[in-house]
Parts: structure tokens; C-alpha cells; sequence
């Protein structure tokens, strides 16, 4: 009729079923639109991964956390969808053969917040306290907060993770601040954990936007949504990741932030990494800063630097663990 009329472009979205990963894909969705708007079109695919089947086992024990984003790479490199929607912190350090992240929006809220009766805190727990968390992170860090803890493994999405607190099966979870924002739960947080005592995950908070190597065409299509600032700490935590991953899941954590120069001066990348045994110790910590057109380099020489220092035990340990299932 109109043959002004842009053509509209139609990008097919692939995403975990989960309350969480449809609010991100919708997210990602939402920002396409307000920026293309009748040029494109977005249809959402939802799909069931191994991960998402799998929740009566520490996920450390059934293959670590590439269960939840297998299913949707192999239907990415099938091209069955142009775009996946992952959290970046459920990726493992390489994308595989074919596959690239391309975009990383603005980081969220990158702390781990603490949902339970009001006026908990972590430090000031009493001894016996149960604290739910299925993150050997997580764990370990808290435990370094507050010994007395006792650690409990729980599986599921968030809001059955929440759900164990009422069922009395633990007294306090600990969870990503930006997955408990994003599904509106946020009202629940009674303390939100400072990025010091609690380093978190490699990736925490960013979304990762992955579609097939040299897809150009849908590339173009993301790049309104680019966070600069977001994509040189991604660039540095994934590298850290990649430098120590075994095949399970190991208890690190990495976080960089870009932190502005005074006056005139330069920006500099400060990025902090670590691995710890899970019951809390032996801690291997150690921080690097540098320019921020280095982040990959910083984050890999921050994994080399806990490798001298004898981190790599731990990381071995976890590598060797039996796999059940
Ligand atoms: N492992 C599950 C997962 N993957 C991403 C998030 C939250 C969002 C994020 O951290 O980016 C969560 C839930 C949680 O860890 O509490």
C-alpha cells in the first residue's frame, strides 16, 4: 500500500520459561521496540532446558549451570531463534563455536540482598541460623560474615527459593538483588550486602543479549541497547571466568567497576576476584586496576594472579567432583 513504509524486520527470541527470564526477555523485547518501533517486530520463544527439569540436586552435582543455557544455543546455532536472553552470570566464560554475545545492556543492581523476617542481618544472625542458598559463593562468603551460619542447599527459581523461608525448611535466603527487583520482590529484602564482604558472581546483574557469530543483521538491531560502561566489566569478569573455569561450579566470585579519573584525569578499571574454599577458608583475594581498553587482559591476569597464589587447588577440587545425573 505504502511504499514508503520501512520494511519491518521480525527477530525471534529465544528464553528460558522462568519467571525471571521472561521478565529479562521482555525487557530486552520492550527496549527494541521503544527504539524501532513499527520496524520491527519481536516474537518470544519460550524454551524448556535441562536446568529447568532438573530440582532435586545442587546444581554443582547435575553439570553446573551450561544446563540452563544449552537448549537455548542449540537453537540458536539451528536457527531456530536470531536472539538469546541470558543473565550473564549463568554463562559459562566462552560463548561456543559460532555463538557470540554481542550486546550487554546497563548493569542492574549487582549485590546480593537478603530476604527473611525483618531486621535480619547477616552478621547478626544467632549461631544455627539455616541460611538457603544453592551458590558454594554465596556460602562461603557468608559463612566468613557469620560462622555460626548453617549453610542450606535449596534449588528452584526465585520465588520457590522464597517460598522455603515459609515452608520452614531454612530462616534467611540470599539471593541476586537484581533478580529479586526484577520479579518485584524487592519489598522482601531486609538487607542488601555490600559488594566488599560479598563479592559477587562474574556477570551478576548484567543481561547478555547472544546471537549466531557474524549475524550482522540483528546485531545492528541491538546496538541501541549497548552499555559501554556495561561491556568493559562484563569484558573483564568473563575473562577472569575463563582463565579458571572447571567444568563445575566453582566457588568464585569477580566483580570490576569502572571508576571515573579526577579532573581531567583518565577513567581506570578496578576489578577485584576471587576463589574460596566453600566452607569460608582458605580465601585467595586479590584486585587489580588498569585502563579500561584492557579489561579482558586485567581480568585474566587477576585469574593468573590467584593461580600463583594457590587458588588452583580449589578450583581442581571442584573440577573433580563427581557429576551425578
Ligand atoms: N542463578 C540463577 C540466577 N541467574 C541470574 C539471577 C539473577 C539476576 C542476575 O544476577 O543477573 C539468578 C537468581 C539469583 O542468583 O538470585
Amino acid at each position: 500500500m505504502n511504499d514508503e513504509a520501512p520494511k519491518t524486520k521480525h527477530l525471534r527470541l529465544g528464553t528460558r520459561a522462568s519467571a525471571l527470564a521472561l521478565w529479562q526477555a521482555k525487557h530486552v523485547r520492550d527496549a527494541l521496540l521503544a527504539h524501532w518501533g513499527d520496524a520491527l517486530e519481536v516474537t518470544l520463544v519460550k524454551i524448556v532446558t535441562k536446568g529447568d527439569q532438573i530440582l532435586d540436586r545442587p546444581l554443582n552435582q547435575v553439570g553446573g549451570k551450561g544446563l540452563f543455557v544449552n537448549a537455548i544455543e542449540d537453537q540458536l546455532l539451528a536457527g531456530e531463534i536470531d536472539l538469546a536472553v541470558h543473565s550473564m552470570k549463568d554463562l559459562p566464560g566462552h560463548p561456543p563455536e559460532g555463538l557470540a554475545i554481542v550486546c550487554t545492556p546497563e548493569r542492574a543492581d549487582p549485590r546480593d540482598a537478603l530476604v527473611g523476617p525483618p531486621g535480619s542481618t547477616l552478621a547478626g544472625a544467632p549461631a544455627g541460623t539455616r541460611l538457603g542458598t544453592s551458590s558454594l559463593r554465596r556460602g562461603a562468603l557468608a559463612r566468613r560474615i557469620n560462622p555460626g551460619l548453617e549453610i542450606v542447599s535449596i534449588r528452584g527459581n526465585v520465588p520457590t527459593r522464597i517460598a522455603k523461608i515459609e515452608e520452614g525448611v531454612v530462616d534467611l535466603v540470599l539471593l541476586a538483588a537484581a533478580g529479586l527487583q526484577r520479579l518485584g520482590l524487592d519489598a522482601q529484602i531486609v538487607e542488601y550486602l555490600d559488594i566488599e564482604a560479598m563479592c559477587p558472581a562474574a556477570g551478576q546483574g548484567i543481561l547478555a543479549l547472544e546471537t549466531r557469530a557474524g549475524d550482522a543483521a540483528v546485531h545492528e538491531l541491538l546496538a541501541p541497547l549497548e552499555d559501554p560502561r556495561t561491556a568493559i566489566v562484563a569484558a573483564a569478569e568473563r575473562a577472569f571466568l575463563a582463565r579458571l573455569e572447571g567444568g563445575c561450579q566453582v566457588p568464585m566470585a569477580c566483580h570490576a567497576q569502572v571508576v571515573e579519573g579526577e579532573g581531567e584525569g583518565a577513567a581506570s578499571l578496578h576489578v577485584r576476584g576471587l576463589v574460596v574454599d566453600p566452607s569460608g577458608a582458605p580465601l585467595f583475594d586479590a584486585r587489580k586496576v588498569g585502563d579500561p581498553s584492557d579489561a579482558a587482559a586485567l581480568g585474566r591476569g587477576l585469574a593468573e594472579t590467584l593461580l600463583r597464589l594457590g587458588a588452583g587447588a580449589i578450583i581442581e577440587a571442584h573440577k573433580q567432583a563427581p557429576r551425578r545425573g
